[in-house]
């Protein structure tokens, strides 16, 4: 596995930025409902997004509805649970769905089950559930082996393990497909993407990204796929500032030596 210790260069060019939330974007909380984007980050991103003519998409295990709470009041492109709901830039929506009655049961089996594990907590995220055990350390090996039962009940779910939760999402889906769809589209299309996670579900948008030849950046500690490492949530969004100036920099180069034709299509 290649040496990632390195932070990312500031670059520029015609780039698309895919971030994760949590644990990127986001300090890890207690509970996922104490999350937040400070504005400053918000505004940034947005800034980030006209730069790069809208290739700007959050990438998330979360709901769409939640990413555009932590975004708000900016809209952006979203996949959400791990790519089983994305919006692309002109808002048609691609959802895949479980069968009514497989999301009821297991509604029904996993709250029941989470009963008896005290600080345990389910999150429904309509094709997906997570089983939180952050507050109850204890139950870690309960928790799995009542997803791994889940997943022999109902084959068409994958378990999906990430920072003290393990989840339940329909089977094949994954960011790193998200991020192919993306990629396939405008305003993402030809350009050279950027991901920056910080977890186990982050490691299908490396692979992706990076047999695109992309930018893969990963936050914290942990063996992974990417290329370059930033230690924290900090230092993503320290390094996102940098990067922002130098692009806008390397515009103002352009302007000031080539004119204003030549900046069409770029950034
Ligand atoms: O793909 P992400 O944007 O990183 O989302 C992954 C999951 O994040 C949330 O749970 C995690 O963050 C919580 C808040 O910091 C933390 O309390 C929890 O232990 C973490 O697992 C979210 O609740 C999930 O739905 C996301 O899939």
């Amino acid at each position: 596995m290649a040496e990632v210790s390195s932070v990312p260069p500031l670059f520029s060019g015609n780039l698309a930025f895919f971030f994760d939330l949590d644990g990127t974007l986001a300090e890890i909380k207690p509970h996922p409902d104490q999350v937040y984007i400070p504005a400053a980050v918000r505004t940034l991103l947005q800034k980030m997004s006209v730069m790069s003519g809208g290739a700007l998409a959050l990438i998330s295990g979360r709901s769409m509805a939640e990413l555009d709470r932590l975004a708000t009041p900016f809209h952006f492109p979203l996949a959400g649970v791990h790519g089983a709901e994305r919006r692309d830039i002109n808002d048609n929506t691609h959802i895949v769905t479980l069968p009514e009655q497989v999301v009821a049961a297991l509604q029904q089996q996993l709250s029941t089950a989470l009963l008896a594990f005290p600080g345990t907590e389910l999150e429904a995220k309509g094709m997906a559930f997570a089983l939180h055990y952050r507050q109850a350390p204890y139950a870690q090996q309960a928790i799995f082996a009542l997803a791994q039962q889940m997943t022999q009940r109902y084959p068409e779910l994958a378990l999906q393990p990430g920072k003290c939760v393990v989840e339940l999402k329909p089977l094949g889906i994954n960011k790193g497909s998200a991020i192919r769809s993306f990629m396939q589209e405008a305003p993402f299309a030809g350009r050279t993407p950027v991901f920056i996670g910080d977890d186990l579900t982050d490691e299908a948008g490396f692979q992706q990204v990076n047999a695109l030849g992309g930018v893969t950046i990963k936050v914290g500690v942990g063996e992974t796929m990417a290329k370059y490492r930033l230690a924290n949530v900090r230092m993503v969004y320290h390094w996102l500032g940098r990067l922002t100036q130098h692009i806008e920099q390397q515009k103002s180069d352009i302007l000031r030596g080539e004119g204003y034709e030549s900046l069409s299509g770029s950034l």
